[in-house]
């Protein structure tokens, strides 16, 4: 079982080619944070290639961001062939609650097995069947009111689940943990969840899914600090967060951020 700081070693070494399907919102800022990170981001999200692509690609991640059913169709393209390869991918249900078209898209992918399943609390309860309080895509919930759901939907799906949040928890239904850290400017930056979606993805492509979640996990958290420790509000804190993803190295993803639930 690697450490975070190992999987940080292995996630860099090997660059690995992420194809994000992403929101309009996220794209750039994604794709900024899998470089910082050590990845090599491509978004590449259309029916007519997605598919295509997801063949190359070392992980594939999906976000409902700004979802469309041509978009639906590009993200069902790339999972099953990332799926055929035996390539992990990562699900973000942004808002999953919010419109028939993101439940009904949500459901779609979910029957599809994501790797590893990455949202706020009030996406994760509502994905276990449970009321929540999201408004849109900010959560209306704290972590620990999801972690249950998290369990149920880990062990339904055969997915590693992380809710983030003030304290992230992640649970593959057997094993779980939190992770402490980062900073309150994050949520303040719009982006974050989603750039950490894709970074699961990176490290999903080097270590095995639950360790995987935990490395990237760990990375945000250490990076938030270093961000925030130089920023002087959500402005400054995007430049010093990309700085700071790229900055932190093995000796900074401090072990004790981590502790089991
Ligand atoms: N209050 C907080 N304090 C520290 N870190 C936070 C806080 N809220 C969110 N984070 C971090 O921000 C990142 C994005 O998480 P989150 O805001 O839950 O996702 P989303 O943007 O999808 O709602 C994660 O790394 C999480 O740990
Ligand atoms: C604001 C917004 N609207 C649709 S997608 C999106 C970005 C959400 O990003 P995150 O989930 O990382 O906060
Ligand atoms: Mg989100």
């Amino acid at each position: 079982m690697p450490t975070p700081s190992e999987s940080l070693v292995a996630m860099r070494d090997a660059a690995p080619l992420v194809q994000c399907i992403t929101n309009f919102v996220a794209m750039n800022f994604a794709a900024n944070a899998l470089l910082a990170a050590g990845a090599a981001p491509a978004m590449v999200h259309d029916p007519e290639e997605s598919g295509e692509f997801a063949a190359v690609a070392r992980a594939v991640t999906v976000n409902i961001g700004t979802l469309s059913p041509r978009w639906l169709a590009g993200m069902s393209e790339a999972v099953a062939v990332a799926q055929k390869a035996g390539t992990p991918w990562v699900l973000d249900p942004v808002a999953c609650f919010a419109t028939t078209l993101r439940r009904e898209g949500t459901g779609k992918l979910l029957q599809m097995q994501p790797t590893i399943v990455r949202g706020n609390a009030s996406e994760i309860m509502a994905i276990a069947g449970e009321d929540s309080s999201g408004q849109g895509v900010d959560a209306g919930d704290p972590v620990a009111a999801a972690e249950a759901g998290a369990r149920k939907v880990a062990e339904a799906s055969g997915s590693v689940v992380a809710v983030t949040g003030e304290v992230d928890y992640v649970t593959d239904g057997t094993r779980a943990v939190r992770i402490a850290g980062g900073s309150a400017l994050m949520p303040r930056v719009t982006a974050t969840g989603c750039s950490l979606t894709t970074v699961c993805g990176a490290y999903a492509a080097v270590v095995e899914p639950f360790d995987a979640t935990v490395a990237a996990l760990v990375h945000f958290a250490a990076a938030g600090e270093l961000a925030a420790d130089k920023a002087e509000g959500p402005g400054s804190f995007i430049p010093a967060f990309l700085d700071a993803l790229a900055a932190v190295g093995p000796d900074t993803l401090n072990e004790d951020r981590v502790s089991v639930a």
